[in-house]
């Protein structure tokens, strides 16, 4: 069984719970504990594979340790970020976060592939209030290697279940793509038998 790990980070109560909660239920509740952070686990079949999904949900970070990431990035396949469209310095935080995934020395060096990145723009439904444009979330995510979309937790609970099998779909490339990239040990050592050996057998 294939294990995918995927964060929900985002500003706070942008909904990062309240979309984790309505793709695990399919229930929107209104009110959620935003004091303690959780993992949920969820078993899934996707693409002709069983999947155990755990989706890390954090509460609220400190001001001061809000961009260090360390350990999501080094423990999750994937990331959800979160902002709420009628909230700008949500977007900001959302542009800060991205950033700080697709940094080099994070991206390139500790990954052999770009983590999946999507970033989302929840409460759709409070659209008549909004403060940050489509357009502006579609180029935050084009720019930076990142699928998008706008929806609604609120309201939308086929929206939110396709947004997750979305990047759940594009951490299974990624899944696929290290798997070739990966030098195999077998394969590298009959080369190496091949070069060494064929050679010599020829020149006798
Ligand atoms: N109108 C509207 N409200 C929403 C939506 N999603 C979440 N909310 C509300 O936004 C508030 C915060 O939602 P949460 O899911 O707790 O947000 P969070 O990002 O997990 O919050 P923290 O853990 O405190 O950072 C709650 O009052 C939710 O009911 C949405 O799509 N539309």
């Amino acid at each position: 069984m294939n294990d995918v790990k995927l964060a929900v980070l985002g500003g706070e109560g942008t909904g990062k719970s309240a979309l984790t909660v309505r793709f695990l239920t399919k229930r929107f509740i209104g009110e959620y504990a935003s004091n303690f952070e959780s993992i949920y686990s969820k078993h899934l079949y996707l693409e002709g594979k069983q999947l155990n999904l755990e989706i890390y949900d954090p509460c609220s970070q400190p001001q001061k340790a809000k961009f260090s990431l360390t350990s999501e990035l080094h423990w999750a396949d994937g990331f959800v970020i979160v902002y709420d469209i009628s909230d700008r310095s949500s977007f900001a935080f959302a542009k800060a976060l991205i950033y700080r995934i697709r940094e080099p020395q994070t991206s390139h060096c500790k990954r052999a592939v770009e983590s999946a990145v999507l970033l989302v723009g929840n409460k759709q439904d409070l659209c008549h209030v909004r403060e940050v444009g489509w357009e502006e979330g579609q180029k935050l995510a084009l720019d930076n290697r990142c699928q998008f979309c706008e929806l609604s937790a609120a309201e939308q609970s086929l929206e939110v279940e396709m947004m997750f099998i979305r990047i759940i779909k594009d951490i299974l490339t990624n899944f696929k793509l290290k798997e070739k990239r990966r030098p195999s040990g077998s394969k590298s050592m009959a080369k190496l038998i091949n070069n060494v050996f064929g050679k010599r057998r020829k020149s006798v």
